[in-house]
């Protein structure tokens, strides 16, 4: 393997890009890590934070459990959905209560039953460990993203997604059946790194840990 990326004691950190990373900076800079401003503006993949002996890793949000997995990552921060989906032998160490929302099946509102619904999904897994749970049987259809087209156009006849505020559905004309279940974000680690770094790793749960809590640093 390459030793491009050399960390050396450096906590390395996989962040996911996207809707979760504004909140997890400001959870760590809460936390008392001074995070550079290059963060809040920069295309850069991989930031160092010397002052708080961190590297960040920023990754697709589905991906971070992979860099954790393998090690590429000591830490990570990741939303339920993608852990529960990914399914990655990493710890699961910390629920950091941001990025609410939670993981619904919804239709159209004259939905009718069939026998085999067609399910439309990026959570293939999920969705199909749930149905299965259930004895219903259902074809999945994995998509990669605006799930809320697929019954529309007439391609599913449900849809498993993420709902937050609602509004994708409501201005989709399409209504929520069922809550499956709640997600926040978690912090996950690697197995070893837990046990390598496991100084760094548990000092930074403790500092995560009461701002989640609301008691502040120190
Ligand atoms: N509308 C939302 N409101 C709040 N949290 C959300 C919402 N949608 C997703 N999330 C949470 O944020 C995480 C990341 O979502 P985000 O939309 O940034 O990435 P994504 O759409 O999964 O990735 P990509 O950009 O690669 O398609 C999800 O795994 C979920 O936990
Ligand atoms: O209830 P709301 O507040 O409207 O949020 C829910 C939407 O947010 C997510 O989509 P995202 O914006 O990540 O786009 P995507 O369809 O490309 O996944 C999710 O998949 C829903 O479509």
């Amino acid at each position: 393997m390459s030793q491009a990326f050399d960390a050396g004691d450096m906590l390395r950190i996989a962040m996911p890009k996207g809707r979760i990373f504004e909140e997890a900076v400001e959870l760590f800079r809460q936390a008392g890590y001074p995070l550079p401003a290059e963060f809040d503006d920069s295309r850069k993949l991989i930031v160092e934070a010397p002052q708080a002996n961190m590297v960040f890793i920023l990754a697709k949000p589905a991906d971070v459990p992979t860099y954790v997995e393998y090690g590429t990552a000591d830490v990570g921060v990741v939303g339920k959905d993608v852990l529960l989906e990914e399914e990655r032998d990493v710890y699961e160490l910390l629920d950091l209560n941001i990025s609410h929302c939670h993981l619904a099946i919804a239709a159209l509102p004259d939905w009718q039953p069939v026998m085999y619904p067609k399910v439309a999904t990026k959570f293939p897994r999920l969705a199909s460990q749930y149905f299965r749970e259930k004895g219903q049987q259902v074809e999945i259809i994995k998509l990669n993203g605006s799930i809320e087209l697929a019954p529309i156009v007439g391609l599913a006849d449900r849809i498993v997604d993420i709902v937050s505020t609602g509004r994708t559905l409501r201005e989709n004309g399409l209504v929520e059946l069922e809550k499956m279940m709640d997600i926040t974000s978690r912090l996950i680690a690697n197995r070893v790194s837990y046990r390598m770094k496991n100084t760094q790793i548990e000092e930074l749960i403790r500092r995560l840990e009461r701002v989640v809590k609301g008691e502040g640093v120190r």
